[in-house]
């Protein structure tokens, strides 16, 4: 049995999480038995990346325990700050669905059949692993974290998904479909992300991209000790 697989988008977000993880592993209090792939950015590389990842170690013998989608992301304004660290209750994909004269319905309100097996429009964080993930990172906000397309960048969209998603801290790109992933293999998934930039108007001299890589291995390094052989 393999352990915890962690997966990014880009390979720097994957060398950030590695360096906290080792930093546990040369003090002797973890960190080890954890696999940590960039898997692509967006829904559609990094959902069927994850995927093939599972179904390959499965296929091996060696089935992963549990899926954790880590990276950067942005944060809602007023919800979290730049630098913060935040865990999924939920990742919701949240532009999945159709535009309409009378605004945004999303997939799940289309009546179009949706199976079990994320089908939806949400996936839940496995409440186990979303505990050991608190316990772990206690300053950490919880909220529901969106999955987008596109990223975010004027101010009326920004009101927009703010107002259909009240509970929403942070957005990325990925978690949803790497929820969808380990739904369809079984197991538990769980999202965390570091923010590099509020979500609003796109302005990249806003991005603090070092210092959210920067505490995205801190998150590593505070997780090293729990996301040992037990997951
Ligand atoms: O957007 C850019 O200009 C950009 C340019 C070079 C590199 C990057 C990244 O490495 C970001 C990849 C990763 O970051 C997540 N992310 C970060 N902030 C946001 C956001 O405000 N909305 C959605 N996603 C965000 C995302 O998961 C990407 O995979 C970016």
């Amino acid at each position: 049995m393999t352990g915890l697989l962690v997966v990014t988008a880009v390979p720097v977000e994957a060398e950030a999480v590695r360096a906290g993880l080792a930093a546990c592993a040369a003090a002797g209090s973890g960190g080890q038995g954890v696999t940590v792939a960039p898997v692509g950015v967006g829904p559609g590389a990094a959902g069927a990346a994850t995927a093939r990842l599972l179904a390959l170690a499965e296929a091996a013998g060696r089935p992963y325990r549990a899926v954790l989608s880590a990276g950067i992301g942005g944060g809602f304004p007023g919800r979290v700050e730049v630098g913060g660290t935040v865990l999924a209750s939920r990742s919701i994909a949240a532009d999945l669905g159709a535009e309409s004269p009378d605004g945004f319905i999303p997939l799940d309100e289309l009546g179009m059949p949706l199976d079990q097996l994320g089908g939806g429009i949400l996936v839940d964080a496995d409440p186990v692993l979303l505990g050991t993930l608190r316990q772990a990172l206690p300053a950490a906000a919880v909220g529901t974290v969106l999955t987008v397309g596109t990223v975010t960048g004027t101010a009326d969209s920004t009101r927009l998904l703010a107002e259909r998603h009240p509970d929403a801290v942070a957005e990325a790109m990925e978690g949803y479909a790497v929820g969808v992933a380990a739904t369809q293999a079984g197991l538990p998934f769980a999202e965390l992300r570091t923010i590099s930039n509020p979500i609003g108007p796109r302005d990249r001299g806003n991005w603090r991209m070092r210092e959210a890589f920067a505490a995205l291995t801190a998150a590593a390094t505070a997780l090293g000790p729990v996301l040992g052989p037990g997951w």
